[in-house]
């Protein structure tokens, strides 16, 4: 009987919980048998694996009942450093082979990617990866699992962020995450209906945004909203807030950091039909025989990539959507 394996591994995205559920089901209905690895990486150089209650680790399909609505992941998750080294790796894969492992399934970010490229020079097992992060910033998928989820997060706390900006006639700097993408501010700031989106693809210039805004004042604006990227070029919210005073900038500010808040919660529906589509094609690809992709949806269609073009930062965001928010800001 083929026995593949699953683990999560990076940023807790939500939908892990959902991909893992299509991941052993599909591969339970096709008579293969998954084991659970938690704690990503780390659980490998640990052998540490889901508790089944018999000593096995295996997941049966009723083992993943109900986790399709809940965020974080049952399997827990984690960034694994000895990994990163040749003996970790090579640690890794001892473990796989020691417990009959044929596949692995690989649910997270580019790094988590980057590990089973690694991982794959050493073992002969076949690695299968699914888009887990809130970053978007893998190739090969329009959006990653999770990804939608924290927008409408980061939205939400944002609609309640312009109430008081409207009646205190103030100005928000908003910080997101998103690593070194600017998908999820930019995504956010079109949504809330921010007036400003500062992301590190395009550069930040605090005094033409002080004029802008300005234009903005006289025109009438009660508030401003700027969603401000964590990686954004101008070096984060509290210097961008700095520069905006020293400027003139005719609102009171205040900033606000939303961090890990947006990782969390119950996956969107779209998230929820994304994870477990990619985790179905994952398992199904990994049986069939194919090794080194990622399942991810491209305009539409499921399809796999392999890990080299998922990664290699080609994903840029959309230029016209840039153009968008400017218009809306008016
Ligand atoms: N170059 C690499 N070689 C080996 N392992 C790696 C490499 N890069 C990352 N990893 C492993 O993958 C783990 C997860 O990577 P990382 O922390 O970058 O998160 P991620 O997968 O990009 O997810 P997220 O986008 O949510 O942060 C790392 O902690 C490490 O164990
Ligand atoms: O949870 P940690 O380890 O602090 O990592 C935070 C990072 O993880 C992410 O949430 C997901 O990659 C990034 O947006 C953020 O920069």
């Amino acid at each position: 009987m083929m026995r593949i394996a699953i683990l999560c591994s990076g940023g807790d995205a939500p939908g892990m919980n959902a991909c893992l559920r299509a991941v052993v089901r599909t591969a339970s209905t096709m008579g293969v048998e998954v084991v659970g690895v938690r704690h990503g990486y780390q659980g490998l150089l640990d052998g540490d694996f889901y508790e089944s209650g018999d000593g096995t680790g295996v997941m049966s399909a009723r083992s993943v009942s109900h986790i399709i609505q809940h965020g974080g992941t049952i399997l827990r998750t984690g960034r694994c450093d000895e990994f990163r080294t040749a003996s970790g790796v090579r640690k890794a894969a001892d473990t796989l082979v020691a417990n009959n492992i044929d596949g692995l399934v690989v649910i997270g970010g580019d790094g988590s990617l980057r590990g089973a490229i690694e991982l794959g020079k050493v073992w002969s097992g076949r690695i299968v990866g699914c888009p887990g992060t809130i970053d978007n910033d893998l190739a090969g998928t329009d959006y990653t699992i999770g990804f939608l989820t924290a927008v409408a997060t980061a939205v939400e706390a944002i609609d309640k962020l312009r109430d008081t900006a409207e009646s205190h006639e103030r100005l928000f700097l908003v910080e997101v995450m998103g690593r070194g993408s600017g998908y999820l501010a930019l995504f956010t700031a079109l949504a809330s209906g921010a007036e400003f989106a500062c992301i590190p693809e395009t550069p930040t210039h605090s005094a033409q945004m002080v004029s802008d805004i300005s234009v903005l004042k006289k025109r009438g604006k009660a508030s401003i909203i700027v969603v401000v990227a964590e990686g954004d070029d101008d070096g984060g919210i509290e210097v961008l807030r700095g520069e905006l005073e020293a400027e003139g900038c005719p609102y009171p500010l205040r900033s606000v950091k939303l961090g890990h808040v947006q990782r969390g919660g119950s996956p969107t529906p779209a998230d929820r039909i994304l994870a477990s589509e990619a985790g179905d094609l994952a398992a199904r690809a990994l049986i069939d025989g194919k090794s080194g992709v990622m399942a991810g949806r491209l305009a539409g269609q499921m399809q796999l990539t392999p890990f080299a073009e998922a990664i290699a930062g080609t994903k840029t965001v959309p230029l016209e959507q840039i153009q968008l928010l400017k218009r809306m800001s008016v």
